[in-house]
């Protein structure tokens, strides 16, 4: 059977730093998949690679068997497969809305004036349906007309995820979702999570917050000097001696 989203054999050398090195694991339909690994692990790079903001030294990316490694960010968008960042990128001078709508043009052309000007009218209807949709579901509907910049940052990163479902995406990658973010506003974020996988949306995440990790994912793929070290259910990895070792070795536990 073809495997829905498979990594294989990814490599990415930086010079003559091997940063992510022969990696291979499977993400399955509709699961929320962690990647864990000590600081410097690859993690990163590795979703760099599949979002297509770099072009893998070697190996392969397949989605639904399709090779989609290699292609632009907004292909691969339109295929189904777009990210969020560890930074805010939300344009802080526009509005929740037009953030919104730079998230439906995203698998079409990644050019923002374009998204927010550049339509017919009936795109722009369409397209202000989805964006509106989107808001709801995260819950920002009543900050709409806000400037994206003045919002609090739990806010701006429900609003980063809204811009990643504006698009109609099959998978989100999610770096580090849970960053800066007060317990209060985790738990919300944890929420909206299983709500997204709920709907039909695979979701791939990189975080350090291991109790977020623990607590959300169906299965965790960890790696670690750009190597897959070990793959599984949450108990199991808690429990993984080899996933024990790489973060004592870092000096970072496993929660
Ligand atoms: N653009 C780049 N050029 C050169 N080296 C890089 C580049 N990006 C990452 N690296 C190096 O590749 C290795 C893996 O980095 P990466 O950011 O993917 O790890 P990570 O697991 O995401 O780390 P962290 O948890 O600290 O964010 C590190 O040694 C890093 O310094």
């Amino acid at each position: 059977m073809t495997k829905f989203l498979e990594i294989r054999g990814l490599t990415m050398r930086f010079g003559g730093l091997l940063a992510v090195d022969n990696l291979s694991f499977t993400v399955e339909h509709g699961q929320i998949h962690g990647l864990i690994g000590p600081n410097g692990a690859g993690k990163t790079t590795t979703f760099n690679m599949i979002s297509g903001f770099y072009k893998p030294t070697s190996g392969k990316v397949l989605l639904r068997g399709e090779d989609i490694s290699g292609l632009k960010t907004h292909e691969v968008a339109r295929r189904g497969v777009v990210r969020t960042f560890q930074h805010s990128t939300l344009f802080a001078e526009l509005t929740v809305l037009e953030n919104a709508l730079v998230g439906t043009h995203m698998p079409f052309r990644p050019n923002i004036f374009a998204a927010i000007i550049g339509w017919d009218k009936e795109d722009r209807i369409g397209a202000e349906a989805r964006a509106r949709e989107a808001l709801e579901f995260f819950g920002l509907e009543h900050l709409a007309q806000e400037r994206a910049g003045d919002l609090s940052h739990g806010h701006q990163r429900a609003l980063g995820m809204a811009v990643a479902y504006a698009s109609h995406p099959d998978v989100i990658l999610l770096d580090e979702p849970f960053t800066g973010m007060n317990p209060e506003e985790t738990r919300r974020m944890m929420g909206l999570m299983r709500a997204l996988r709920d709907n039909g949306i695979t979701l791939l995440l990189v975080e350090h917050d291991m109790q977020a990790i623990m607590g959300l994912c169906d299965t965790i793929t960890c790696m670690s000097f750009g190597k897959f070290l070990a793959e599984g259910g949450p108990a199991e990895i808690r429990n993984h001696p080899a996933v024990i070792e790489a973060y004592l070795g870092g000096a970072r536990h496993v929660a």
